[in-house]
This record gives C-alpha cells, structure tokens and sequence, in this order.
C-alpha cells in the first residue's frame, strides 16, 4: 500500500505540472501536521505553519490543557493529548510532520521519536538541551532521511540574509574576527537563583510530570519559575542566554562564513554560578578552522551575553560609535559589518550593500516536506551550530580554563572531568537511546 510519505511526494512532482487538478481532486495531499507544544512559540509555529494553504493541523499535544484554547479554535476536530507518544500512536500514517516548540529539555526526546517514526520535523532551537543529543538528532534525521529544520526563523530574514551575502560578496574582505553578543542576562527571566522553598500547588490541567519529562524530579515551583517560560536559566531545563540565544545571533555568522567545522577550542569568563542556574553575564571565546571567508587559517569568535559588549578596538567603526544591543561585529580586511538582532546590517566604511528579499522559513519547511527538498538549515546544520553553542556553557562550568575539542571522538581531550556534560542522566523511564 502506498504510505502518506510516498503519496506526499508523488503528489507534490504532479502539483507541479497539473496544480489545479490536484488539488482539485486530491484534497489530502495537504501536509498533516502535528503541534507539540500549544503556546508561546508553540503557538507562533503551528499559527505560522497553518498559514501555508497546503498544511491540515490533525492534532496537537500540550502539557497543560488550559493552554490548549487557541489551537481548539484551529482545528476543533483535531485530537488534543498531553503526551505526545499517545497522540502519534493514536494518529499513525495520518501524520506526516510534527513542530516541536517545547522546552529545550525534551527537544531530543521528542524529536528523535518523531523522526524514528519517519515524520519530518521544524524543531525550535537550540536544537538540543546537550551535545551528545545534538548528535543523536543530526544523526537519526539522516537515517531517517526527514526534512528537518531549526526553528531560527531569522535564517530567512531579510537582514540576515543581505548581510550573508554582503559578506560572501566580499564587501569586507576577508574576515579577520567576529563579535556576537546578547543583552538577555541568566537569571533575569526566572528572578531565582535557588529553587523556591514553598512549591505552589501545580494546575490541575498541568501533567508535570510529562513536563519534568527526561529532567531529574523536582516540585512544580509556580507560575513562571520553571513552567512556562523561566526554565530557561535553569540547567535542568534550558542553557542561559547563550543556549537561548546563541543559535540565533551565530546563525548568520555560520552561514555567512560557511563554518561547518568544530570549534577547536573555547574558554568562558562570567559573573559566577551556582549549581542550579546560568550566570548572568557570560564571555566565551571560540577558535574555529578558517573557511575561505576568512582571513587566517584560524577564526577567533568571541560570545557576550547579559548585556557585555565587545570593544570595537580593531575594526573600521568611527570612535564612539554605538553597538546595537544585540547583535554581530565582522571585522574584515577592508572594511567591518554590524548585523543587529533584528535589524539591517550596516557595512564601515559606509558603503550601500544589496538587499536580499527574505523568504518565509516557516513555509520553506512546509514546501521543503511537500517536494522531499531539504531547506539549507536542517539538522545537519542546526546540530553542529547547537553543538557549538553548548560547548560554551561546558566552558563556563570550567571559568578560565580553555578546553580542547575533538568533534570526531566527541571529546573534550584536556580536561577529563568536563566531559560528563556533553550529555546527562535520563530520569527512570525518559532514557535516549543513542543512534546507531
Ligand atoms: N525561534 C524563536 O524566536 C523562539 C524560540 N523559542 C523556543 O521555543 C521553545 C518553547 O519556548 P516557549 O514557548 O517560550 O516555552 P513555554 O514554556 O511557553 O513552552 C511552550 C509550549 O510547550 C508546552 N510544553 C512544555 N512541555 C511539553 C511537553 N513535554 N509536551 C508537549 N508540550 C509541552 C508548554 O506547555 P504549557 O502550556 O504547559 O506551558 C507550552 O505550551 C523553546 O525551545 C525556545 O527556545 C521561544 C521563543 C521564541
Ligand atoms: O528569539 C527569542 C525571543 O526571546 C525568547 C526569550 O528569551 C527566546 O527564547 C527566543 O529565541
């Protein structure tokens, strides 16, 4: 019998020659789609997604049932479970694709069971919650053979885009050294340091402990601490300002200098940390493989986040002139380009670059599942970008001391202890198993 993942494609070269007609007797050709996690951004995906005319949304999974309203109204008919397994094992081949917009903790262990189902996946960044699950991701979409792609919509934005070929272009020459930064702080969103004394009573629509998921059990702490949105500055869940933000911010900087080799090695400064939550302000410096967009044989990138800037010392800015927020310095032979986040790069010495449209990225995935093309940025790319991402906050556990890198061995090759971060202990019953 045909499966959906066949009809899909078939479908999808006949749409090409004969729209019309397709669609017209063929209305299930849409791509069916799973929401795994209902609000926040889980919200602006599956709303993104449902916007592409030849999507169908036919269930979705939250963990907490109050939280389920807005995707109700989408698709009234559609199954709503608070576990994800019950809902694609109760769905099967009508599935052909899932979003997964939850917590950065159960990326992997959503993820990967979505994939070994043989379900296209959009997954929102970082890619994984650790290193070795990053691995495990890229690792299984191939086997999988899925369309994949991070959740860093500013991939396809215009200003990331314009800057991307400014760069390849040439219109700052070679480039010598790079500065991202961030000005979200560690625990500025969850205002703890510590887990709170006196857990509130949790929601009665709220399973926790399908929240915990893979997580080490803990009490529901409040509105807000952990669930939703503070888990972010807690290691258990998230990983700071880099962790959230680093995919964002070093995206243009791997695609723009086409770094697809690891960095060799990185050693971090911050303003302290306990065992609970991120720091506030953290330093990483990278030492990256030259490409042929660099200078040197080697690229030195340095991180700041929690509102640290770099000193523009070096690069073709006038004195005294501003950096954004957030954002991306490029200093290059003949010239330096700033990219704010989000904001139209800007080239010194002035010089005017040519605008590249934007694309919708939400919509790239959809057409990218519809005709089996994968989009630039899928897991192939998005685990070593988180990969890097991640080694950062291995160094911070490691203040001041430079560790070195063997993405082959996937090993941290001066420093046996900092090794067991690269991955963590499942909680009984939430075990990931590796790809082979
Ligand atoms: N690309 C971007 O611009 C952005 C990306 N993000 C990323 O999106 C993800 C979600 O972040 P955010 O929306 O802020 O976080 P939330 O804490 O609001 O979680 C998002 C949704 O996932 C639900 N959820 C949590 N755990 C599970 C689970 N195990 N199974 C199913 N649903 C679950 C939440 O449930 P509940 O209803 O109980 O809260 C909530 O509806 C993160 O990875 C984050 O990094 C976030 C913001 C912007
Ligand atoms: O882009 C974003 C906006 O802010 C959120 C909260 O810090 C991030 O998670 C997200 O990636």
């Amino acid at each position: 019998m045909l499966d959906r993942r066949t009809f899909l494609k078939t479908a999808a070269v006949a749409s090409v020659a004969a729209p019309a007609i397709v669609r017209g007797q063929n209305l299930n050709s849409k791509l069916q789609l799973v929401g795994i996690g209902c609000e926040g951004k889980g919200w602006s995906d599956i709303n993104a997604m449902a916007s592409h005319d030849q999507t169908a949304f036919v269930g979705f999974c939250d963990v907490d049932l109050s939280r389920t309203e807005k995707v109700r109204k989408l698709n009234p008919d559609a199954p709503v479970k608070q576990d994800f397994r019950e809902l694609l094992e109760d769905l099967g081949d009508k599935v052909d694709a899932a979003t997964v917009s939850t917590p950065d903790h159960m990326h992997a262990f959503i993820g990967l069971d979505v994939m070994r189902r043989g379900k296209h996946i959009y997954c929102q960044k970082p890619l994984t919650h650790n290193v070795w699950e990053a691995r495990q991701m890229a690792k299984q979409a191939k086997k999988s053979d899925v369309i994949t792609r991070l959740g860093n919509q500013i991939h396809s934005h215009e200003f990331y885009r314009t800057a991307v070929h400014a760069i390849q272009g040439g219109s700052i020459g070679k480039v010598n050294r790079v500065h991202s930064w961030c000005a979200a702080t560690g625990h500025g969103k969850s205002f703890h340091i510590s887990r709170p004394k006196a857990p509130e009573a949790k929601p009665e629509t709220l399973a926790w402990n399908l929240w915990l998921g893979v997580a080490p059990e803990r009490p529901y702490g409040g509105w807000n601490v952990y669930h939703p949105w503070g888990w972010r500055d807690w290691q258990d869940f998230g990983n700071g300002a880099l962790g959230d933000f680093g995919c964002h911010i070093l995206d243009p900087v791997f695609t723009a200098l086409k770094i697809d080799k690891a960095p060799m090695d990185f050693k971090a400064d911050h303003t302290g940390m306990n065992d609970e939550v991120w720091p506030a302000q953290t330093t990483v410096d990278y030492t990256f493989p030259g490409t042929e967009f660099t200078a040197g044989e080697q690229l030195q990138i340095t991180w700041y986040d929690g509102g640290r800037l770099p000193a523009t010392r070096g690069s073709h800015l006038p004195a005294g002139e501003g950096l954004p927020r957030s954002g991306s310095l490029f200093i290059g032979e003949k010239g330096s380009l700033v990219l704010p986040h989000v904001g139209a790069p800007k080239v010194y010495p002035d010089a005017k670059i040519e605008k590249v449209e934007g694309k919708d990225h939400y919509h790239g995935w959809v057409d990218g599942c519809l005709s089996a093309e994968q989009p630039s940025d899928g897991f192939a790319y998005g685990g070593p970008l988180t990969e890097a991402v991640l080694l950062g906050n291995i160094a911070a556990r490691y203040r001041g001391t430079k560790l070195t890198w063997d993405p082959e061995a996937m090993k941290i090759t001066n420093h046996e202890d900092a090794n067991q971060w690269l991955r963590r202990d499942y909680r009984d019953g939430w075990n990931i198993e590796a790809v082979s």
